[in-house]
């Protein structure tokens, strides 16, 4: 019988194949399990990085490294031990984002050393810490600009420090509103400031490169040297003008709403209604705070409160006649009315709402500090407790009749019928006082957005409101209450012509020597003096513009003085387009070219001749 083949023999797999095989498999496992879990956690630190970075950092100025910028890295030992662990006896003021404190090196140099407070959680002051570095080396070359020389910062970017040249005067708001310096009651100085800065503004606006928009002009970012001469600070709202604006672009724009808004006005006949207020952005770590800390709100005492203070008069009028400072509230409301208008880039009118400003409470979005009822009656609230502490035994009749100011506030010597008499005989629509002490109001006031305190308290609510960093060119810049000029509060685009705005309330203030908006305790007749802008325009319709120049000033000469009061009321017109460019200004305030005429509407009629004679240089 044929024998079955047998089958092939197979090979029995040596053991130790086996064996490996066994042995490798879970190592293969492990190992794509661990290559896994490495790409898992790289592919999330990568993610949270850009997530963290894009939330911190909405320019992108913030992803570059200190090193890319072009001043001196200071150690943080280093200042440390200049300021004496930042001792506040070399502390040299404070403003919303940090302090600033003066650094005396072992080399003999002083300088001042702006430390910016992380310790709110807030990322504003990172922000101006990384723009003021981006723009320092386009500002370099003009005698009118503080010089940023350098800057510390730790890898973790949590102490951020800007260092700069030492001003020994330190700033207009504290050298001539607080501590009243007898080097400023000098006219020429004064004069001297307001060209410097004028000239400071027309580097920015005319002749850097790029050309950069400062955003935030007042008398704190205004820093007096060892000679009083004016240097422009603060940078770090500044943003480079965009494209837009260089085409003219944005002129274009503004023209077509100021036609629109001009075309209301002819309507109705009233300021107020002339007012663009805004859609407001709130950003992360923009709180408001209306504490009355926080408030530069300033009553005066009597001994202080002399005319030529321009003082507000409550207590006077309080004991004089009834009506309480909750009067004043009640009349202020019905005749704040604003329409509101977004300026957002669409340029869309998204709503339309009255008493804007001071129907703004605490009762939605992120915005703190006011626990409840409207801003108004809170900041009326205080300067009701500043007079009853000035006088405690106040009439309290006034609460039970608040005729007196009612009548008070009817009076209608004011300006805006002056001028609708004067040039406009067939609308005799008048105009109350309250009027014109809201009119500004409402104009600057509608941007309110908070920060933490800020010594800038010339201002009627020294609330600085959002700022925003980067020079880019998003819409959410800000300035300062007072300062900032209507079409740019609550994200309305930022041109040169704000700045201009700003310059004009600040030459007021030079002028004045006092706040822009300042309640104190004389005659109640002179409340309407309180705000700054609304009293200049009134005394220009009167021809009485010299009344405005701080009595305290010597050696005064008039032409000069109603030159600079004349060209402050060309700046704060109301729409852009007719302010005059800095350059104009410059030459102006030099006598380089002719005089300038009062804005229209703020022309006496007959037109007051016009006192200066041809200051205007043979070429
Ligand atoms: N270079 C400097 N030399 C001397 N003092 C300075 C200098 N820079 C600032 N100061 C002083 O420190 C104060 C605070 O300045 P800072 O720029 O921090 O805030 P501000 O301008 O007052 O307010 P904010 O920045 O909130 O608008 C100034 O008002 C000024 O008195």
């Amino acid at each position: 019988m044929p024998s079955r083949p047998s089958p092939p023999d197979i090979p029995p797999l040596p053991t130790t194949t086996i064996h490996h095989r066994f042995q490798t498999l879970p190592l293969i496992i492990a190992g794509s399990l661990t290559l896994t879990g490495v790409l898992l956690i790289l592919f999330t630190i990568l993610l949270y990085r850009r997530l963290y970075r894009n939330r911190t950092a909405p320019s992108d100025l913030i992803s570059k490294s200190p090193q890319h910028y072009q001043c001196r890295r200071f150690s943080y030992t280093q200042l440390r031990r200049a300021t004496n662990s930042f001792a506040e006896s070399t502390q040299l003021g404070h403003g919303g984002f940090g302090s600033v404190y003066k650094a005396d090196f072992p080399s003999g140099d002083s300088l001042a050393v702006k430390v910016m407070d992380s310790s709110s959680g807030s990322l504003q002051g990172e922000r101006e810490f990384h723009n003021e570095l981006s723009l320092s080396s386009h500002l370099m070359g003009s005698p009118y600009i503080v010089s940023l020389l350098g800057f510390s910062s730790d890898r973790r970017g949590r102490s951020l420090v800007l260092v700069y040249e030492l001003m020994a005067n330190r700033s207009l708001q504290d050298a001539l509103l607080d501590r009243k310096c007898e080097e400023l009651m000098d006219w020429n100085k004064r004069f001297e400031i307001a060209t410097d800065i004028a000239k400071g503004i027309e580097f920015l606006h005319h002749c850097c490169d790029p050309l950069i928009i400062h955003g935030d002009i007042k008398p704190s970012n205004i820093l007096l040297d060892s000679d009083f001469k004016a240097k422009i600070g603060d940078f770090g709202l500044a943003r480079v003008k965009s494209e837009d604006l260089v085409n003219g672009n944005e002129s274009r724009i503004m023209i077509e709403e100021e036609d629109k808004r001009n075309d209301v006005v002819e309507d109705n006949g009233s300021i107020l209604e002339e007012t663009e207020s805004v859609i407001t952005v709130f950003e992360e770590g923009n709180v408001l705070n209306l504490s009355p800390e926080n408030c530069g709100i300033s009553v005066l005492t009597e001994t202080e409160a002399s005319p030529e203070n321009c003082a507000v008069s409550v207590l006077t009028e309080v004991e004089a006649s009834p009506g309480p400072e909750s009067s004043i509230v009640s009349r202020l409301s019905p005749e704040v009315g604003l329409e509101t208008m977004s300026v957002e880039s669409s340029k869309q009118k998204v709503g339309s709402k009255r008493d804007w400003w001071w129907k703004q409470d605490n009762n939605g979005g992120n915005r703190g500090g006011i626990e409840s009822g409207s801003v108004k009656d809170y900041v009326m609230e205080w300067i009701g407790s500043e007079i009853k502490k000035e006088r405690p035994d106040s009439n309290k009749e006034w609460i039970k009749n608040g005729d007196g100011i009612d009548t008070w506030f009817h009076r209608d010597d004011d300006a805006s019928s002056v001028h609708e008499q004067n040039h406009n005989p067939a609308k005799r629509k008048k105009r109350n006082s309250i009027d014109w002490w809201v009119d500004e109001l409402s104009g600057e006031l509608k941007s309110v957005m908070g920060r933490k305190n800020s010594q800038d308290s010339g201002l009627w609510c020294d609330v600085n409101v959002q700022k925003s960093g980067g020079v880019s060119s998003t819409p959410s810049m800000r300035g300062t209450v007072c300062y900032i000029a209507p079409e740019c509060g609550g994200g309305g685009v930022l041109s040169e012509k704000c700045d201009v705005y700003s310059f004009g309330v600040l030459l007021l203030v030079l002028v004045s020597g006092r706040r822009p908006l300042q309640v104190t305790a004389s005659p109640m007749s002179e409340f309407e003096r309180a705000n700054l802008i609304s009293w200049a325009k009134q005394l220009a319709c009167n021809g009485k513009l010299l009344e405005l120049v701080d009595k305290s000033i010597h050696s005064l000469e008039k032409e000069q003085a109603v030159l600079c009061i004349t060209i402050a009321l060309l700046c704060l017109q109301r729409s852009p387009v007719k302010r005059p460019t800095m350059k104009e200004i410059v030459q102006m305030l030099s006598g380089a070219s002719e005089p300038p005429h009062l804005p229209f509407e703020f022309s006496p009629s007959p037109p007051m001749g016009f006192p200066f004679k041809s200051r205007k240089k043979a070429r």
